[in-house]
């Protein structure tokens, strides 16, 4: 594969893929990563580890070189057969399971890293907004319990739409008085992973060697693959560049049509978080080269206080939120497009948490 200067790539433990691009250039990069310091202590969560996304990623998790004790909590007690099962797998990793709000001090205590995929899915002609209403009260729910039981923690939130939940949790943590920006993602690694994907088997490419930029947010329109970005450099007609981001786009629902009413993307999504999770491991271990996109408080597009945008990850979190780089005509107009949803969907969940309806 060609890099171009100030680019370097490190493949995953688990998957092979390359994870960390557009890194600085590291003399003796893959020489340091085979001699990776060794393996801190890092408690884990997953909360809504019963679900069709908990399931896979938490096993995903159980394989993981950087857990060392995976934490698995849900409303439902299936939970409970799910760690069951996971811990007969021979991986060193210690799984508890906590069942129900009274069982989530026990399973936060400690935890460095929280995944959040709790909450309800898309069924076919829903939009991710159309979740809001239920999925709003389960993010702030846990999130509470977070800055309550695990105020340190990096929080990385799946839960939909995640454009209004990511805001949602940052007002939750700033009222608690333990936010901190660096500490708080939206997941949008699916969005790269397809677009990687849909353009290497478009342009013939070697699948690992891809990687696409995706920016905006995690929701129709506000999903924008910078195309133009791709690494190794490749030219798409205008035809091509106009149908692969609309894949790229609807890609969520191409799955929740497929799946007729029994859910959206799991297992691809477990992957994603998968992924997302072990960069942000590697990150709080002191690897240098550990980027990915993710939708984050940001300032790099004027106006819209989170945007989703490559990030270098470090030991507390985000270490530092990447600029947008050259974007082409089309991807100028589509970033236009997209602004005013975007911003809207995170005032949404701002408003929500700053005034969230009365339980009776
Ligand atoms: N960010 C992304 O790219 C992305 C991708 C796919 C799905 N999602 C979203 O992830 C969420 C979960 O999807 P899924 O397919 O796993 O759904 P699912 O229904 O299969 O699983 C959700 C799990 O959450 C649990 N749950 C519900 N309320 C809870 C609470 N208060 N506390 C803890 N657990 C709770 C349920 O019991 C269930 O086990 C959905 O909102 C979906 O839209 C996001
Ligand atoms: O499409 C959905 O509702 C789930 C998820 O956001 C996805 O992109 O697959």
């Amino acid at each position: 594969m060609q890099l171009s200067a100030g680019q370097t790539t490190r493949a995953s433990a688990f998957t092979g893929q390359r994870v960390g691009v557009h890194a600085v250039a590291r003399p003796g990069a893959a020489k340091a990563r085979r001699t990776m310091p060794a393996v801190e202590a890092k408690r884990v969560a997953v909360l809504g580890a019963a679900g069709g996304i908990g399931q896979p990623l938490s096993l995903l998790l159980k394989m993981n070189k950087c857990v060392t004790e995976l934490a698995l909590f849900d409303v439902a007690p299936l939970v409970k057969g799910v760690a069951a099962d996971l811990s007969h797998c021979n991986t060193p990793v210690q799984v508890s399971a906590h069942v129900g709000d009274a069982e989530l001090e026990a399973c936060l205590k400690g935890c460095e890293l929280v995944v959040i995929p709790a909450g309800v899915p898309r069924k076919p002609g829903m939009t991710r907004d159309d979740l809001f209403n239920i999925n709003a009260g389960i993010v702030m729910n846990l999130v509470t319990a977070c800055a309550k039981y695990c105020p340190n923690a990096i929080l990385e939130i799946i839960s939909n739409p995640v454009n209004s939940t990511v805001p949602i949790a940052s007002e939750v943590l700033k009222a608690a008085g333990c936010y901190d920006p660096r500490k708080l993602l939206g997941v949008t690694t699916l969005d790269v992973v397809r677009a990687n994907t849909f353009v290497a088997q478009a342009k013939g490419l070697d699948l690992k060697e891809v990687d696409v930029p995706v920016i905006g947010g995690h929701a129709g329109i506000t999903i924008l693959p910078l195309l133009s970005q791709t690494v190794p450099s490749v030219t798409f007609s205008d035809a091509e560049r106009k149908a692969l981001t609309s894949r790229i786009q609807d890609a969520g629902t191409e799955v929740v049509e497929a799946k007729a009413g029994a859910g959206s993307a799991t297992l691809s999504m477990a992957y994603a978080a998968a992924r997302m999770a072990e960069s942000t491991l590697l990150g709080m271990q002191g690897e240098p080269n550990m980027f990915e996109c993710a939708f984050v408080q940001s300032d790099v597009v004027p106006g819209s206080p989170f945007f989703a945008s490559r990030v270098q990850l470090g030991p507390e979190g985000v270490a530092k939120v990447n600029g947008l780089g050259q974007l082409n005509e089309f991807e100028k107009a589509a970033m236009e497009a997209m602004l005013p949803e975007l911003k809207a969907q995170i005032e949404k969940g701002i408003a929500f948490a700053k005034n969230p309806p009365k339980k009776e």
